[in-house]
């Protein structure tokens, strides 16, 4: 793709020749007479939009909720690894693959950690955030315009000098808020929302924050009550604007679960975006219930169920496939996967094949892992679909 020009939040017009990829490292600059910048910025935005657009996909889910597992299998459907941009600031959270570029929305915080607690707001304020910036960079991006990212550094809890960034294929916006603005809201081809519920966040937290990060019980407890009035507030809200939802719940399987291992997993799909044709099971539009454990899937306690079938979400008309349980093995997935319809696989058991190069992402042995895949394999589908529809539209213009 070619690189067009660079928008910074300061400096909104300058050309570049030659742009450096590398964190705050020099670029070739030119500078032009007023008239004439505004001339050469016109007619590059003009071939930057006829060249090529970036795709822009959004994932809102709040912190701790799998949006960095999601991607890790998001880019994986692409091939290649994602990795931060390479020379640049180590506490970037921007990930970078041949045909993806994952931002994460936490750079456009307006407030740093000592800010938002001198201010008493959180992070999920939209006080705290830039919603002006987040729409003029996701849109230049969009346009095929780099741009010089703001980043908020989770390490120092401070905004860094910000890194460049380079229109790619598909830009991944991931964060708390990428669909709470209805300009940025209005830039995305595709939007997901992971919709954790309290019990299950709570688990996962306790288990990352507990285990992994020594946070105790109590302050685990507090920082999700404390969080919890502006999740509800600006957060939650996004999943009536979603594409798709995944929602994960605990087990229906076992009375009174309180352990959270087992999950029970939805995956909501809206019927008509364009370029996404919902998944189903078995027959379209028929309410399916299904057991598969026996002679094909090995099943134990409490097993596996699933369901699919037509439904309304927050008035729109939606499709609707659930997964209780685990799988035991998952190379009998292909069992399960052979049984679904729609999934834009691109040759016979990729799911399959997905879920087992990553067995051991969290998720991986329920809905959530086979759920993020296939909204993965969605994602390229849809993908393929515009850059087809973009490369026949001049041919269609000529025969006019
Ligand atoms: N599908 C899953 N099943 C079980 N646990 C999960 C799953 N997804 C995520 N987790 C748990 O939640 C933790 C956070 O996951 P992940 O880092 O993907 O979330 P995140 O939304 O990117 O978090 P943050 O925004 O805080 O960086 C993981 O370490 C894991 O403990
Ligand atoms: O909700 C969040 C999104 O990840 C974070 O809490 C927010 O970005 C603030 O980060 P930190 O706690 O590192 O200051």
């Amino acid at each position: 793709m070619a690189i067009c020009a660079v928008y910074t939040a300061t400096n909104p017009i300058f050309q570049t020749t030659k742009p450096n990829f590398g964190f705050h490292q020099k670029h070739e600059v030119i500078f032009y007479t007023r008239k004439e910048r505004s001339r050469r910025w016109e007619k590059r935005k003009l071939s930057c939009s006829a060249e090529a657009k970036t795709v822009v996909i959004g994932l809102a889910a709040d912190s701790g909720c799998g949006k960095s597992t999601f991607m890790r299998r998001l880019t994986s459907v692409f091939g290649g690894a994602a990795e931060p941009p390479k020379g640049g600031n180590p506490d970037s959270n921007t990930l970078i693959s041949d045909t993806t570029t994952v931002i994460c929305l936490d750079d456009y915080h307006s407030l740093d950690r000592t800010g938002r607690k001198e201010k008493g707001v959180t992070a999920l304020d939209p006080r705290a955030n830039n919603f002006d910036l987040m729409y003029e960079q996701v849109k230049a991006i969009k346009d095929g315009i780099a741009v010089d990212k703001p980043i908020y550094n989770h390490v120092t809890g401070l905004l860094d000098p910000p890194e460049l960034i380079q229109p790619p294929k598909i830009l991944v916006i991931e964060g708390l808020h990428p669909m709470y603005d209805s300009r940025v809201r209005d830039l995305l081809d595709f939007s997901i929302y992971l919709d954790i519920s309290n019990e299950v966040k709570f688990a996962w937290k306790i288990q990352r924050d507990m285990a992994e990060r020594g946070h105790s019980l109590e302050s685990i407890k507090a920082s999700i009550e404390a969080r919890k009035p502006d999740f509800d507030a600006y957060i939650d809200p996004q999943k009536q604007y979603a594409d798709a939802v995944i929602e994960v719940l605990p087990t229906e399987l076992i009375p009174d679960d309180n352990e959270g291992k087992v999950l029970r997993v939805k995956l909501v799909m809206k019927e008509g975006v364009k370029y996404f044709s919902p998944v189903y099971l078995f027959d379209e539009g028929s309410t399916i219930s299904w057991i598969p454990c026996g002679r094909k899937l090995t099943c134990s306690y409490p097993g596996i169920k699933f369901a699919y079938g037509p439904d309304s979400y927050y008035s729109h008309e939606v499709s609707v496939l659930e997964m209780d349980g685990q799988f035991d093995r998952l190379d009998e997935l292909i069992y399960v996967e052979s049984h679904l319809s729609n999934i834009s696989t691109k040759f016979y058991g990729e799911v399959t094949q997905q879920m087992l190069k990553h067995a051991d992402f969290p998720g991986s042995n329920n809905g959530t892992g086979l759920f993020q895949t296939i909204i993965g394999l969605k994602i390229r589908d849809l993908y393929e679909q515009l850059v087809a529809e973009k490369a026949a539209a001049p041919v269609e213009a000529a025969k006019v």
